[in-house]
């Protein structure tokens, strides 16, 4: 039932950049006009389906690899995904680039200075102090991309203005999409989503058990 491909929108910044800003705005205004799209926040995907992954090189590979594999089935079915994680390494976004059908890498660029300014949620406090160790643009590395798609500035440009652009992009770019494979795919998506819930609740019962 593999129809058209859609895109994937990977947004990719320092930690308090404006990724996952950006693009839960670009996600309301594309559900809100009943376009398929879904939201992958690496926030969420590390409490979900890459629990027990840290921040080490090895770890964040495998944490990508795990978010671009969803991501990948997830437009190989029209739907235009949004991606939002650090992804701090050029390999990385080298593979994505090569993998993913449809791939748009979008650099949310902001200073490291205004993102510690920011401190939305106090870890840049945390990493100065040693508290966090591994800390993207403290004491690990964030290669800046040299071959983004579209790259916004959230320190020189309003949220608005940049949702603009990338909606202006999409709305020149994007794919088409096949809406009965759509349709399909949500239905799958959400047993996902049950199975999940069922193994965390195994996992739940298991450690009650012991
Ligand atoms: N050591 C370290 N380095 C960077 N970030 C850290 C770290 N520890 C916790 N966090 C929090 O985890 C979020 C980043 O997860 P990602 O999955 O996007 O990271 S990565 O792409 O695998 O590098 C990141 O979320 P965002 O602030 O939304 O980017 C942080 O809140
Ligand atoms: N132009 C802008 N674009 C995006 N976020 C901005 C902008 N200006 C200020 N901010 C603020 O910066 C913070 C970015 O946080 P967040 O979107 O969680 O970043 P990330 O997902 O990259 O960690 C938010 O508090 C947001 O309100």
């Amino acid at each position: 039932m593999e129809s058209s491909s859609g895109n994937v929108l990977w947004f990719t910044g320092l930690s308090g950049s404006g990724k996952t800003t950006t693009a839960q705005h670009i996600y309301k205004q594309l559900a809100d006009a009943g376009r398929p799209v879904e939201l992958l926040d690496g926030d969420e995907i590390r409490s979900a389906i890459c629990k027990g992954l840290g921040f080490s090189r090895e770890d964040r590979l495998e944490n990508i690899r795990r978010i671009a594999y969803v991501a990948n089935l997830l437009s190989k079915h029209g739907i235009l995904v949004l991606v939002s994680a650090i992804t701090p390494y050029r390999e990385m976004r080298k593979y994505l680039r090569s993998y993913i059908t449809g791939y748009v890498e979008i650099y949310v660029h902001c200073s490291l200075e205004v993102c510690e300014a920011r401190d939305v949620k106090g870890l840049y406090a945390k990493a100065r102090r040693q508290e966090i160790t591994m800390f993207t643009g403290i004491s690990d590395a964030y290669e800046e991309p040299d071959q983004a798609d579209i790259v916004i500035d959230t320190e020189q440009n309003s949220v608005h203005a940049n949702v603009n652009r990338i909606m202006q992009w999409i709305n020149q770019n994007a794919q088409e999409v096949d809406v009965e494979s759509v349709q399909s795919c949500v239905a799958a998506s959400q047993e996902m989503e049950r199975v999940v819930e069922i193994n965390s609740k195994i996992g739940q019962l298991e450690g009650d058990i012991r």
